[in-house]
């Protein structure tokens, strides 16, 4: 069994003083982390604050992303070793905002995803179509494209402790949720990706999230596709409640 994974990716939003107080809402109130695992991937300059907060509990600490460089000058960038030593464990990888406004590509998401492992942090990949490739049908061959070039020279003990996010990018932050028989079929299309690449058996331990739009009231219906296992959730990860109730519906699947 895929033990559940919800993670609120809360982009460019809050400050400080925001951040701190949504932990102290949540804290003690996340359902058993071994029925769920909960993780707030937030801004950086909040990541060390906030891994203090945590003390080690639920939800666990994540980034947006990250160089994939241990240092160098690389001026405005963060590394995975700086993000290892402030205690995140997670973090997230190719979001469709980073490939379409800063230019990440799928070669660089492969070095990234490398060094992600290389490094002892825990990856979450995103994936995803536009609405133009979903009209004309390719959505199943841009998400498995995708997949295969992250994780090419990744090996099947380093993949299966990854995360795959599969995020349609017209169902981000629009409202418009893809339903939960057409994200159901896209993260079983990417599972058996996974398989052609390393075999069922590792494919079946790779947790697969979707995220678009994702909210409580739609959350119960996505994570009862077999091949969901999560969710990569922007807005509703803002607010405690929402949040929290997430968590509460992912723990009960
Ligand atoms: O991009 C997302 C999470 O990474 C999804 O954002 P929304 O949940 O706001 O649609």
């Amino acid at each position: 069994m895929r033990k559940p994974i919800i993670a609120g990716n809360w982009k460019m939003h809050k400050t400080l003083g925001e951040a701190e107080s949504f932990y102290s809402d949540v804290q003690g109130r996340i359902p058993d982390p071994a029925k769920v695992e909960t993780v707030i991937c937030a801004p950086f300059p909040f990541l060390y604050r906030l891994v203090q907060l945590s003390e080690g509990m639920a939800p666990s600490v994540g980034a947006q992303n990250m160089h994939e460089e241990e240092s160098g000058a690389f001026t405005g960038e963060v590394s995975p070793v700086q993000l290892k030593d402030l205690g995140v464990r997670y973090v997230i990888i190719g979001h469709s905002e980073r490939r379409e406004y800063f230019n990440e590509t799928d070669d660089s998401v492969n070095r990234k995803l490398k060094s992600a492992l290389g490094h002892g942090l825990t990856p979450i990949v995103c994936v995803g179509e536009t609405l133009g490739e979903r009209e004309e049908g390719r959505t199943e061959a841009k998400v498995s494209g995708q997949v295969k070039a992250a994780y090419a020279e990744i090996s099947p003990s380093e993949a299966a402790g990854t995360v795959v996010a599969y995020e349609p990018i017209w169902a981000i932050g629009t409202g418009k949720t893809a339903t939960a028989e057409e994200a159901g079929d896209v993260c079983r299309s990417i599972r058996e990706t996974l398989s052609e690449l390393y075999g069922g058996e590792i494919a079946e331990k790779i947790r697969i999230q979707y995220g678009g739009s994702v909210k409580p009231d739609n959350i119960g219906e996505l994570l009862a596709q077999p091949d969901i296992d999560g969710a990569l959730v922007g807005g509703a990860s803002l607010e405690p409640e929402s949040f929290l109730r997430l968590a509460e519906v992912a723990s009960n699947e």
